[in-house]
């Protein structure tokens, strides 16, 4: 039987570990850390989520301010709010949620956010930064990929591990991440040929394809580690919708360990969200520049 990570006991004590060090910096700056959400549209998903951030960092002692903006906002009054956000001293870490409506251009967004506050780690400077591991702020889900990895392996140096998907928030920084612990790192996706062999080399899979059930239990290698980051909602035979993984999740026995959907990755992406902020606010004080927190 396969282990299982458990992505909520990690992020609550991951969160644990955030208050004892907001309490400190509370102290320092005079004032809680504070996180901006950003929310443009009203997506039902996404209004979930950015509840659960907001009331989590109020869980750890961090102030959030909501920034609800109607869909058809224009471009140029979300820069102004980023701007003013940039310049507003209570201000230590900014999340604009993705998607954004069609008629904003997301990149523009992103590159207008100062990157010591850019908590999610998307901003050009913080890409550049990790991919030459010289510190910045990491993306919330593949920092926390990497502390559900390092719940079950301590040296990853030369360890096979294949990445599916691509993205610039989950695919692209973990590898980048995985070849920082010295990993050989193959990255995949959906146009890769012969995906189901090169898996089965794999000494650690990180599935972020967003295909429910796509890699089956004879694509893992025996005693593999399996972080599942997918989650879409998928129709039940019963008529109610649940969330499913992009892992066959009841085919993977043989692996080592392996991260559920719900239960695993996400919990740890709002944690991580918690930790960077509290990162920013050091950050904010000239503390922890070029440490990279993984
Ligand atoms: N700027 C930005 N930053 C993000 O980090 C970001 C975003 N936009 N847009 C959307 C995605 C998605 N995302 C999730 C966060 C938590 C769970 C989570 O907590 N999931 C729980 C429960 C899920 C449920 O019950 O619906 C679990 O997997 O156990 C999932 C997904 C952050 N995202």
């Amino acid at each position: 039987m396969s282990a299982l990570i458990d992505g909520k006991a990690l992020a609550r004590s991951v969160s644990e570990q955030t208050a004892e060090t907001v309490r400190g910096l509370t102290e320092r700056l005079g004032q809680a850390p504070g996180l901006a959400v950003v929310l443009v549209g009203n997506d039902p998903a996404s209004e979930v989520y950015v509840g659960r951030k907001v009331r989590e960092c109020r869980k750890v002692g961090m102030r959030s301010t909501e920034h609800r903006l109607p869909a058809a906002t224009d471009e140029a009054d979300l820069l102004a709010l980023i701007e003013d956000l940039n310049s507003d001293p209570t201000v230590h870490g900014i999340l604009v949620q993705l998607p954004l409506p069609d008629h904003i251009d997301a990149g523009l967004v992103l590159d207008a956010i100062t990157p010591d506050k850019d908590v999610d780690g998307f901003h050009p400077v913080n890409v550049g930064r990790l991919s030459t591991g010289t510190g910045g702020l990491v993306p919330c889900t593949p920092l926390g990929v990497m502390m559900l990895l390092d719940t079950v392996i301590s040296d990853y140096r030369g360890l096979d591990a294949v990445v599916i998907g691509k993205s610039n928030i989950v695919g692209k920084p973990v590898a980048m991440l995985l070849l920082e612990r010295e990993a050989t790192v193959t990255v995949t996706h959906i146009e890769t040929r012969g995906l189901s062999e090169i898996v089965r080399k794999a000494d650690i899979v990180v599935a972020a394809a967003g295909a429910p059930g796509l890699v089956k239990g004879f694509w893992v290698k025996e005693g593999a580690v399996i972080i599942d980051v997918g989650i879409t909602r998928v129709a039940l035979p019963d008529g109610t919708t649940g969330l499913m993984g992009d892992v066959a999740f009841d085919e993977v026995q043989h692996a080592r360990a392996v991260t559920p959907v719900p239960g695993g990755v996400g919990p740890m992406t709002i944690a991580c969200l918690l930790s960077n902020t509290a990162k920013a606010a050091a950050l904010s004080l000239g503390e922890a520049r070029h440490r990279l927190s993984v």
